[in-house]
């Protein structure tokens, strides 16, 4: 069968009959054309346009020829098709007794009169035997639809399922096409099984029909051949699968014709509404300009849905009754197979991949391509390259050569491996993404601070009102208005005072910059908690703010006074580490250098391990090799018949126990070591969280935490300053009040309900504050008839 686009391949069949209708049915020489002739209808009078003769060409005439020779022209290309993975389907189509069973089955009881799917199945497997070169499955079933109801005539053969009944139905399975959820299937390993399960079905049908009271020829019956191949030869995963449905339909009577009623009338109806649908779904796949065939109208169309066009070899055969009386139903099989003939199929071999075997195929390739990049290593010299899955210390080495590269300590990163690469990549990819993170965070941090600084210049404002209402600065009677020493003391404070360098410092930077904000968000969001910082980030940190040297001012200017705009902190945190944090500082120092050392002692050992490896491999194949050897040659035997053990066995073996002894103690150093490696990197990490802590607690109270709120902090003991946020350490020195409240809900802890009665007090008595406080800056421009109404309500007082 083509691979290529073709019609569907419609044969015509006449039964053999004594009355054969000579002068209305005319077969024409060329084996293809049929002619039909009708007398005029005289009832509809003599001049009537009436049409009376039609012509059909097939693809070829079955007139009076054997059983097998209507196989061997109709059913053996679709079956060898299958064999080949291409769908098939045998379809035979006609009147009640035109001999369509006869075609599909044949005399079940002559052999040589055999139908289709006996011969069918013995082509299948005298291919199975031939093709011995693929492993060929075959699976039956044999499906009844009566009524519009699904029936498995194989169901008899199977066992019953626990639990409910599964009921049959037809679903469609995406790309694997349509199938009969419930139906049966039948491994069947030789024609004769594949025979019996035929008859079976065969049997069952007419048992069935008996029980039911109805006739076995008013149902339709698709027989299914299930073929699956796979190569033997060839180790790959692919496979092809097909189905060959061999199909007897019910027989296409006119209801008018029967003169049926009862059970008959609807085993007719139903039949001609399924072949109804079967016609209307082939004049749809013949029509090119549709997009929609409607296959689901019934359950014979929807059952046949992959088996009439598309991807599909199908075969249909016209059975004609020949006889005068039947010549409207001739007509109507011959109309049939004409409008079949215009149904293009487009078929196309079944081919799957098992996912199992193709898994395994790759696995052997992979291995293949590292053997082959192995010598081309060893080719080249290259060695100690791996092409496995990274481990854990590959990636750390990795993480910190990309931390070197990025913060330019290294100026180039080898490249080994695509995996390596790939590494390098995401470590770069993900330095990036922290660094994003970190200016957003910082965004929005600038922006708190800047809210902070705006809130607390606000909170300043307002404890002069005096000077917001124009007042002589602190002659005015406003509500809490601060000492006119405290405020110059205050803004005299030495902490205040712009130094030379403080002045530069504004300068360069400018008072409030986004850099300085930077660093104030970079260690307060360190600060949050210390111990979640990763070591990058810290290192990050730590470098960010060496790289910042040559930008301000170097250290060694020793003290750091006070100013309105603090250091940077890069050139704070040499100084730092110089001074207060350098006891913390050498600690780290000498961390990081053993750290180092039992880095290089790991990576000794662990060559050391892997040579070992080596030698106790080659060593141990040489053992074998000679035992092979003097196998072969005959071993010595000692007087007792003993085998007796050659000098060089023995060396070779007294050089593999020394080797594992050597291998044994290198892999307890490297164990130990790696413990070793892991507490050190521990200790670093210990102390660098140390560093940058204590670093922070000294720049807040050195440049950021007024003298007062230190004040504070220090007086609550436990408190140390920079482990605290910037804005409540600010907010302290605003807190006398907070601090009085809080000590008269201690005191009246014992009397809760008094609680609510001063908190009225307190806020009658704010808001008589507020009224005097504006009367009295209000007063002088009213007039003296304004008293009256700021006078005040009589308050209670606190007893
Ligand atoms: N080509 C043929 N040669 C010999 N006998 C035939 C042929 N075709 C049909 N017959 C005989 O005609 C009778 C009716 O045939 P068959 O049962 O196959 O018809 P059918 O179309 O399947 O009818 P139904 O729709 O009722 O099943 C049978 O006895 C069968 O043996």
């Amino acid at each position: 069968m083509s691979t290529h686009g073709s019609a569907v391949k419609v044969f015509g069949r006449t039964r053999p009959t004594a009355n054969f209708a000579q002068d209305l049915i005319e077969y024409l020489p060329d084996g293809q054309t049929v002619n039909v002739h009708l007398k005029k209808d005289l009832s509809k009078g003599i001049v009537n346009n009436q049409l009376n003769s039609w012509s059909f060409r097939l693809d070829r005439l079955l007139h009076d020829v054997s059983q097998e020779e209507v196989y061997n022209r109709v059913g053996q290309s679709v079956v060898l098709g299958a064999l080949d993975g291409y769908n098939g389907t045998v379809m035979c189509f006609g009147q009640t007794g035109a001999g369509k069973t006869y075609t599909m089955t044949g005399a079940t009881e002559s052999y040589k009169e055999r139908g289709i799917i006996p011969r069918a199945l013995q082509e299948v497997f005298r291919e199975v035997e031939q093709r011995s070169d693929h492993m060929i499955t075959v699976r039956l079933s044999f499906l009844e639809i009566y009524n519009e109801t699904l029936l498995d005539l194989l169901s008899s053969l199977k066992e019953a399922p626990a639990g409910r009944p599964v009921v049959m139905a037809i679903v469609d399975e995406g790309g694997a096409g349509v199938a009969v959820r419930g139906l049966s299937m039948h491994l069947v390993h030789n024609e004769e099984e594949a025979l019996n399960l035929l008859f079976e079905g065969e049997m069952n049908r007419i048992i069935g029909a008996h029980s039911l009271n109805r006739n076995s020829s008013r149902s339709h019956c698709i027989f299914t051949v299930h073929i699956e191949s796979r190569s033997r030869t060839l180790s790959n995963a692919k496979y092809v699968t097909s189905k060959l449905n061999l199909v007897d339909l019910a027989g296409s009577e006119r209801l008018g014709k029967t003169g049926s009623e009862g059970q008959i009338l609807k085993e007719t109806m139903y039949i001609n509404k399924s072949l109804s649908f079967l016609e209307q779904a082939i004049l749809a796949l013949a029509d090119r300009r549709r997009d929609h065939v409607p296959f689901r109208q019934s359950k014979l169309t929807h059952a046949l849905k992959d088996s009439l066009g598309g991807n599909c070899n199908t075969v249909l055969v016209a059975n004609i009754y020949g006889e005068a009386a039947q010549i409207e139903e001739t007509l109507s099989t011959l109309r049939f197979a004409s409008r079949m003939k215009c149904v293009q199929t487009e078929p196309a071999i079944n081919e799957h991949i098992d996912p199992v075997l193709q898994v395994k195929k790759l696995q052997k390739e992979i291995q293949l391509l590292k053997q082959e990049l192995s010598i081309h290593n060893t080719l080249v010299n290259r060695t100690g390259i791996s092409y496995d899955v990274l481990t854990e210390t590959q990636l750390a080495e990795i993480h910190s050569q990309v931390l070197k590269y990025l913060d330019g300590t290294v100026d180039e990163i080898n490249i080994v491996s695509i995996r390596q690469v790939k590494e390098v990549f995401a470590q770069f990819k993900h330095a990036l993404q922290q660094q994003k993170q970190n200016a957003m965070a910082e965004r929005s941090q600038s922006r708190m601070v800047a809210e902070t600084a705006q809130s607390t210049q606000s909170a300043a404002n307002a404890k002069v009102p005096s000077v917001l209402v124009g007042d002589v600065e602190g002659t005015g009677s406003g509500v809490g208005v601060a000492p006119p020493s405290e405020k110059n003391n205050r803004l005299q404070s030495p902490h205040r005072v712009k130094t030379k360098k403080g002045k530069e410092l504004n300068r360069k930077e400018g008072a409030g910059s986004p850099a300085q904000v930077k660093e104030v968000e970079a260690l307060s969001t360190s600060r949050m908690n210390p111990l979640l910082v990763s070591q990058k980030d810290m290192e990050g940190q730590e470098s960010e703010m060496q790289s910042q040297d040559s930008q301000g001012p170097r250290p060694g200017e020793k003290e750091h006074f006070r100013t309105d705009s603090p250091p940077p902190k890069a050139t704070a945190f040499e100084d730092f580490k110089a001074e207060r944090g350098s006891e913390i500082n050498r600690i780290l120092k000498e961390n990081k250098a053993v750290l180092v050392e039992r880095c290089r002692r790991l990576r000794e050992l662990t060559d050391g391990v892997n040579a070992a490896k080596r030698d106790i491999d080659r060593t141990g194949t040489e053992l074998q090799q000679w035992r092979e050897q003097s196998q072969r040659q005959g071993r010595f035997v000692s007087a007792e018949g003993e085998p007796v053990m050659e000098e060089a066995e023995l060396s070779l073996l007294l050089r593999l126990k020394e080797l594992k002894g050597q291998y044994r103690q290198q892999y307890k150093e490297l164990h130990s070591t790696k413990s070793e490696v892991k507490y050190c990197e521990h200790l670093v990490d210990q102390c660098r969280i140390r560093l940058f802590s204590e670093f922070e607690s000294w720049y807040n109270e050195s440049f950021l935490i007024p003298e007062e709120a230190q004040a504070i902090l220090r007086a609550g003991g436990s408190i140390r300053p920079g482990l605290i946020p910037m804005v409540k350490a600010l907010a302290l020195e605003d807190d006398e009040q907070e601090r009085f409240e809080r000590l008269r809900y201690e005191l009246l802890a014992n009397s809760p309900g008094a609680v609510s009665y001063y908190n009225a007090h307190d806020r009658t008595l704010q808001r008589r504050n507020y009224s005097r406080a504006a009367t009295q800056t209000l007063q002088p421009r009213r007039s003296s008839g304004d008293n009256v109404r700021t006078k005040l309500p009589a308050i209670l007082s606190i007893t």
